[in-house]
Order: C-alpha cells, then sequence, then structure tokens
C-alpha cells in the first residue's frame, strides 16, 4: 500500500515536471518568436511543428494563399526553421544573380529530410557539397547545353514520335471513340530521349508501354539495359514525391506510424531506383573496360565514367579539386536527377501547353501557320535544329503556358552569408522560399496577368522589361541546365503534333495534377484525330 502510494507521488512529481517543462519551453519559444529580428508577416506557428499544420499537400496552392493574406513577403516556420516567402521579382533579384558573388548557393539550409533521403551529399538539386555540385555541372555545359545536344534531340525526337504514332494507330487511337492517356505517352517518350541522349542506350518505353495496355499483342523489345522500363517511369514520379514528402514531413512526424509507413515506401522506391541505375552505370564501366577509347561514344554516361582515366572521353572537365575519377556511386547519384529532371519536367509541361492551347483557337491557329510558314506543308517533312530557331511563336507559346502554370511553381534557395532582402535582415543559412507562380502573376510585373497572351513573350512584347518576373528554368547559380534542351524537345513536339494532329481534351475544364515539386500531370484524356483544317 505504501509502495503504491509512494509510485502515485513520484508518478505525480514527474508529471508536474513534464508539465512544468513543456510550459517553460512553450513560454521560451513564444519569447524567441516575439522578439525575433526582422520579423515579418505570417500565421503564428506551433511549437516544434511550426506552420505544418496548415499544410494543405500542395505548396503551390499554399503559397498562393499566404501571399493573399501576408502579402509579398512572409515567413512561415517548417518545424522549428523558418523559411522565408518571396513573392515579387524585386525581392529575388540576389538571389536569382548570376554573379560568381552570388551566395545562394545552396537549394536547403542544412535539412535532416533530404539528409534523411540520402540527397545531400550527391547529384546537384539537394547536394550541400558545393565543390561536387560545380563540377557536375560542368558535365552539362559540355553534354546537355552544346547545340550539337539539341541537334541530336531534333533528330531522335522524330524517331521516337514515329514509334508513338505507329502504336496509337495500332491502338484504333484514331478512331472517333479511342481515348488515350496523353501524360502516360509523353512521360514514355521523354524518357526514352532522355536515356538515348545521355546514354546512347535505346530502352523501348514506348513499346513497354504499349504491351501494359495491350496485353494480348506483346511486341517484343530488344535486349537492353533498363527492360523494365514502366517501373522505372513510375519511380521516377514516385522520387519527385518524396523530395515534396521529405521536404514537408518534419521529423518527428516521419516517426508517427502511418507516415513512416509513407516514409519507408518512398525510401524503398528511390533505393530501388538508385540501385537499379547503379547496376546499368557498373555494366558500362564493365563494358568501357572492355573497348578501345577510340571507339567509345561520347555521352554523358561515358563522360561521367571516363574522366580522369586512361580512356577519358572529356574535354578539360576535370579541374585542380577534382583529379581522381567519378565513383560509380557519384555518377548513379547524378544519372537519378538527370533522368528524372529530363523525364518528368518536359513531358508535364507538353500536356500544359496542349490543355491550354485547346481553350485558344487563335493561338493554336497562329501556330500552324508559324509552323506551315518554317516547315512547308509537307506535314511529314524533317524538321531540323536550324526550324526550331524560328519558330518564334511556339517558344512564345511555351513561355506563356510556363508562366501562367509553371511546371515547376516553387523554388527553394537558402544563404549562405548575411543579406538584405527588401529591407529585412537576415542571418546566414536562412530558407528561402521562391513563389515562382506568384511572381509570373504579380500585376507590378506583368499586364492583365491573368490573360493568357503569348504575344507578351515575342521581341516587341513586354517580357523584356521584367528582370526576374520569368523564372520557368529557375536562375542565378542553379539555373536548371537542362533549359537549352528542353526548349528543343518542347519545340519539335509541338510541331510533330501540331502541324498533323488535332487534340481533342476530353475534360475541359480541370488538369488532373498532383504537386511533387514538379507539378505532375497524373492523368490527361485526349482524342487524337487528323488535323482538319
Ligand atoms: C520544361 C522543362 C524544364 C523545366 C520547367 C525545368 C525547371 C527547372 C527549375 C525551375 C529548376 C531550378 C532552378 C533553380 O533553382 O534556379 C531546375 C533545375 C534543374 N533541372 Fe530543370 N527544368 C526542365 C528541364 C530539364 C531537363 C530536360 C533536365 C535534364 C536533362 C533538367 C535538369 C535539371 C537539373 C539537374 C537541375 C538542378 C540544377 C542545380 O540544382 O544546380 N531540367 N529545372
Amino acid at each position: 500500500m505504501l509502495q503504491t502510494s509512494a509510485l502515485a507521488a513520484n508518478f505525480y512529481d514527474i508529471l508536474v515536471l513534464l508539465i512544468f517543462s513543456l510550459l517553460t519551453y512553450i513560454l521560451y519559444f513564444y519569447i524567441c518568436y516575439f522578439t525575433r529580428s526582422s520579423p515579418l508577416p505570417g500565421p503564428i506557428p506551433l511549437p516544434i511543428i511550426g506552420n505544418v499544420f496548415s499544410y494543405p499537400g500542395d505548396a503551390d496552392k499554399w503559397a498562393q494563399q499566404l501571399q493573399k493574406k501576408y502579402g509579398d513577403i512572409y515567413e512561415i516556420y517548417l518545424g522549428s526553421a523558418r523559411t522565408v516567402w518571396l513573392n515579387r521579382s524585386d525581392l529575388v533579384q540576389k538571389i536569382m544573380s548570376t554573379s560568381s558573388e552570388n551566395h545562394f548557393r545552396f537549394r536547403t539550409i542544412e535539412h535532416d529530410g533530404m539528409n534523411d533521403l540520402g540527397m545531400t551529399t550527391k547529384g546537384l538539386f539537394f547536394n550541400r557539397i558545393e565543390e561536387d555540385a560545380l563540377y557536375h555541372r560542368k558535365f552539362f555545359a559540355k553534354t546537355i547545353m552544346t547545340p550539337q545536344m539539341g541537334k541530336d534531340a531534333v533528330d531522335f525526337m522524330q524517331v521516337a514520335f514515329n514509334e508513338m504514332e505507329f502504336f496509337l494507330k495500332d491502338y484504333g487511337c484514331f478512331d472517333e471513340s479511342t481515348e488515350i492517356d496523353f501524360a502516360g505517352w509523353m512521360h514514355r517518350l521523354m524518357f526514352e530521349i532522355i536515356i538515348k541522349l545521355t546514354t546512347t542506350s535505346r530502352v523501348y518505353a514506348l513499346t513497354n508501354y504499349y504491351n501494359s495496355l495491350n496485353p494480348s499483342k506483346k511486341t517484343l523489345v530488344p535486349e537492353n539495359e533498363f527492360l523494365n522500363t514502366e517501373k522505372f517511369v513510375n519511380s521516377i514520379k514516385k522520387f519527385f514525391d518524396s523530395w515534396v514528402f521529405f521536404l514537408f514531413t518534419i521529423k518527428i512526424m516521419r516517426g508517427i506510424p502511418g507516415i513512416r509507413r509513407t516514409r519507408k515506401k518512398l525510401l524503398e522506391e528511390k533505393n530501388w531506383y538508385y540501385k537499379s541505375v547503379l547496376e546499368i552505370v557498373k555494366m558500362r564501366r564493365g563494358q568501357i573496360e572492355q573497348s578501345d577509347r577510340d571507339s567509345l561514344s561520347k555521352d554523358m554516361l561515358t563522360q561521367f565514367l571516363t574522366v580522369n582515366t586512361t580512356k577519358d572521353v572529356t574535354k578539360g572537365i576535370s579541374d585542380e579539386h577534382y583529379r581522381e575519377s567519378m565513383s560509380d556511386e557519384a555518377i548513379a547519384g547524378n544519372m537519378i536527377e538527370i533522368l528524372g529532371g529530363g523525364t518528368v519536367t518536359t513531358s508535364n509541361t507538353i500536356c500544359y501547353i496542349i490543355h491550354h492551347v485547346a481553350h485558344y483557337p487563335e493561338v493554336q491557329q497562329r501556330i500552324r501557320q508559324e509552323l506551315d510558314d518554317v516547315l512547308g506543308t509537307d506535314r511529314d517533312s524533317k524538321i531540323t535544329f536550324e526550324d526550331l530557331n524560328k519558330l518564334k511563336y511556339c517558344e512564345a507559346v511555351i513561355n506563356e503556358v510556363s508562366r501562367i502554370w509553371p511546371t515547376v511553381p516553387i523554388n527553394l534557395r537558402a544563404s549562405t552569408k548575411p543579406d538584405v532582402i527588401g529591407n529585412h535582415k537576415f542571418p546566414a543559412n536562412t530558407q528561402f522560399v521562391i513563389n515562382q507562380r506568384g511572381i509570373h502573376l504579380h500585376h507590378q510585373n506583368w499586364n492583365n496577368p491573368l490573360e493568357f497572351n503569348p504575344s507578351r513573350f515575342l521581341t516587341d512584347g513586354e517580357s523584356k522589361v521584367h528582370k526576374n518576373a520569368f523564372l520557368m528554368f529557375g536562375g542565378g547559380v542553379k539555373k536548371c541546365p537542362g533549359r537549352n534542351l528542353a526548349m528543343v524537345e518542347m519545340k519539335t513536339m509541338m510541331a510533330l503534333i501540331y502541324r498533323k494532329y488535332d487534340i481533342v481534351l476530353v475534360n475541359h475544364e480541370s488538369i488532373k495534377y498532383h504537386y511533387a515539386f514538379v507539378r505532375q500531370c497524373d492523368e490527361m484524356k485526349v482524342k487524337v484525330r487528323q488535323r482538319s483544317a
């Protein structure tokens, strides 16, 4: 009896101590919060979890809601980390500067979520080893950014598009009643293209997709490294889902049972993707070892694999810091980002172009006029890289769709030095969130910002006036290194589609998508017809 009451007293003491500690912590938290330097408008955070309880699962929607309520600069706490959200072009000027003095060199501050996902020591996107990331970017400059890459892309896009046409015909897609998921085909097409351009391999992603839709008609696929392209394409989509999960789900929440299961699944998926790419890297290394240097292709994967070896096919990529060859793990880390970046961004943007243009017949008419003028009236003629440079209106359409409905609506940057932005002082290691869509639709930057008007991007349009008001590819030292390739791919695709086909949307109203850092089109049902006019 005595023991029980002693236990109860102990329990009571512990409870009081816990409550006292908790209250002290809450008091301390709010004293720090209300006396913080450079306070900005924003919702009052809760201790430990900050403002994440009001995250609606879509950072783009959240950013627009918050901008309406708190203006062009506000703060949000993700857990205990303060993040500063910027919504006007002049506020991002320093971040988007191309000067070598730009100290906004990382996407995030030290981030336990991205560490958990294994992204902060590899690749480019979230790599916090600055020298590594800068070095990896050099490979883009020597491969993806070159005019030769653009030329190869135009040529191969036409081969892959012909294959897709073949399957669509066989699928009965030109019949009055057949609907196809345009997004599904685009994801496979762009995956095929980026693999071919960066590794020289063919992987037959369209054939595999066709087989998956048509189990009775198995078309044979030649032997290749990426046999399971369906799994690859789905893993790439999940890879981007995992970015958002690990960015916005704070550590303490990742331990809660249901959420812990999601974390586990996403990690498994990412690990499958990484390991599968790693196997391909190892296989290619084995092939290179058996080959003469002169017989090697100069694709991106071969450049990664041979740099600083006796079979080096790169031209001056290595620098004073990098005298070693690149490890298979580092190469796989780069490749998963390149294949991911090269697949989901362009394929989704093409879907959004089709969706928007379908609502503006006069825009479609003008696209066709330009295509007829530049490419002639033979709708099967070969398209060249030089032709694409003349497609100024098509380029304006791509830009206008991306202004109104950017595929990457929100961007991230962390400072490495103290700085002043919008008259507010921020210490080093401040996390900034750039509301790219908010900037694209800001009335201070654009006339009638909600109006869909591609002409604003023509030479005599208004777009040249506004610095940093258009951030389709981001800007500054981390600006998208795939941008030239992406523009070539999208213009080629527009030419291939609009000169020959009418695409009829099944659902005119809304786009079925979810936010995964990239806005991912989940499905876009369309009917495809031979061009009528
Ligand atoms: C429509 C197509 C595309 C869009 C809208 C797009 C958009 C973007 C944006 C907004 C960023 C962030 C830039 C910044 O932080 O300032 C980015 C980064 C990046 N993109 Fe793209 N991108 C596209 C195509 C591509 C392609 C085709 C590739 C690869 C072949 C690619 C690879 C990358 C990589 C590796 C980064 C990370 C750069 C770094 O962190 O240093 N992107 N992209």
